[in-house]
């Protein structure tokens, strides 16, 4: 539906948006997510053909951005961070104006323009004054405006910004509900927020994405540093023992227990992707050594949005300090390289063919 290749976006000097590629498919919903300043605005002014790249190419089901603007943009509705309102207008005013922008046919205006205000719950308002309405009801006006026409894509930049929580759930509902006929594209800052509506998430970091998966995939990229911590009532030999006998164990460490008499603490780091806490409970009643406590250090995807999206400038200067994460983020880069490259040599191997 959207391919986007090797996209730059210069400011001057500075690089906003770094070399981005990747493919947006029909029917999903996609999360744009990235701090303060990482180029989600810059990329989705791009896709809308707000701005042009400085290098790179855009194809909205098949129309290259730049160079069949009119066709490509037909494809797309765009609620950009700051909804394009008219405080003077009233909403129904407003969305007669949009829809003639629109080109939609006169004889069916009326009856679009009142099905996109139901779907966004605004029909009550139609006869208000878009300046007298509240953020929440604005943030709907500038939502309906970009269903309009009902395009292909829906790009929403901070569809939720400046909402009270009630109003968030209801943005992000009637965000879900439009997958049915809809592909979305919505940008946030807000890890929470674009794993609960996202079927697939785009992290940028810089300009550059450094993830790309869906929630699930990324969490469990999370589940490969966990850590176990347990106290153990019994002699270090004979945990010790015990826990050489087990499996998907990374490592461990045993030590006299600060807490417990006759106990040791243990921290066990699990293999990629694992949970042991139910064989290690099992193993240690197998040699009689009860359990006092048990904790899970599980990284949440908190933790991945934060490292992964962590100053680069930082990763530098304590390179021994790579983190798990960093060395999961090359591995991505790594393997989107090759895989590059393979559709590359593809692409050589079919040229050759033709010859
Ligand atoms: N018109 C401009 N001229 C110069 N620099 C710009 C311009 N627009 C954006 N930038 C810079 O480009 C970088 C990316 O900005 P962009 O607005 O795309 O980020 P963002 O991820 O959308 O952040 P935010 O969530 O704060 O809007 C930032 O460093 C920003 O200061």
């Amino acid at each position: 539906m959207i391919e986007v290749k090797n996209l730059v976006k210069r400011y001057g000097d500075h690089l906003a948006v770094d070399d981005l590629s990747f493919t947006i498919e029909e029917g999903k919903i996609y999360g744009f997510l990235g701090p303060n300043g990482a180029g989600k605005s810059t990329t989705m002014n791009m896709i809308t053909g707000y701005i042009a790249s400085t290098s790179g190419d855009i194809f909205i089901d098949g129309h290259n951005i730049l160079e069949e603007p009119e066709q490509a943009k037909k494809c797309i509705g765009y609620l950009p961070e700051q909804p394009p309102v008219y405080g003077d207008m009233t909403v129904e005013e407003y969305l007669k104006f949009v829809s003639e922008l629109k080109k939609i046919p006169k004889e069916r205006r009326m009856s679009d323009i009142s099905e996109v205000m139901e779907l966004v719950k605004i029909t009550d308002m139609s006869h208000r004054l878009i300046k007298n309405l509240s953020k929440g009801y604005r943030q709907r006006v500038g939502l309906a405006q970009a269903i309009l026409g009902y395009p292909e894509v829906i790009i929403l930049d901070e569809p939720t910004v400046g909402l009270d929580p009630k109003q968030i759930i209801e943005i992000r509902d009637l965000i879900k509900s439009l997958k049915e006929k809809h592909t979305v594209i919505l940008s946030s800052h807000i890890l929470s927020e674009v794993s609960a509506v996202c079927d697939y998430i785009l992290i940028i970091s810089h300009g550059k994405l450094v993830a790309s998966d869906t929630p699930d995939n990324l969490s469990q990229l999370a589940l490969g540093s966990n850590t176990l911590k347990i106290t153990v009532k019994g002699t270090k030999e004979t945990v010790e023992a015990a826990l050489k006998e087990m499996e998907n164990l990374e490592e461990y460490q045993i030590k006299e227990s600060s807490n417990e008499t006759d106990a040791v603490d243990v921290t066990i780091k699990t293999v990629e992707k694992t949970d042991v806490r139910e064989d290690v409970f099992y193993k240690m009643s197998e040699v009689r050594c009860p359990i006092l406590q048990m904790q899970m250090n599980q990284v949440s995807l908190e933790n991945i949005f934060l490292e992964l999206t962590e100053d680069s400038d930082k990763e530098e200067e304590k390179p021994e300090r790579k983190s798990f994460f960093k060395k999961k983020r090359e591995g991505f880069l790594e393997k989107k390289e090759l895989e590059e490259e393979e559709i590359l040599e593809k692409g050589d191997d079919e040229d050759a063919g033709s010859l």
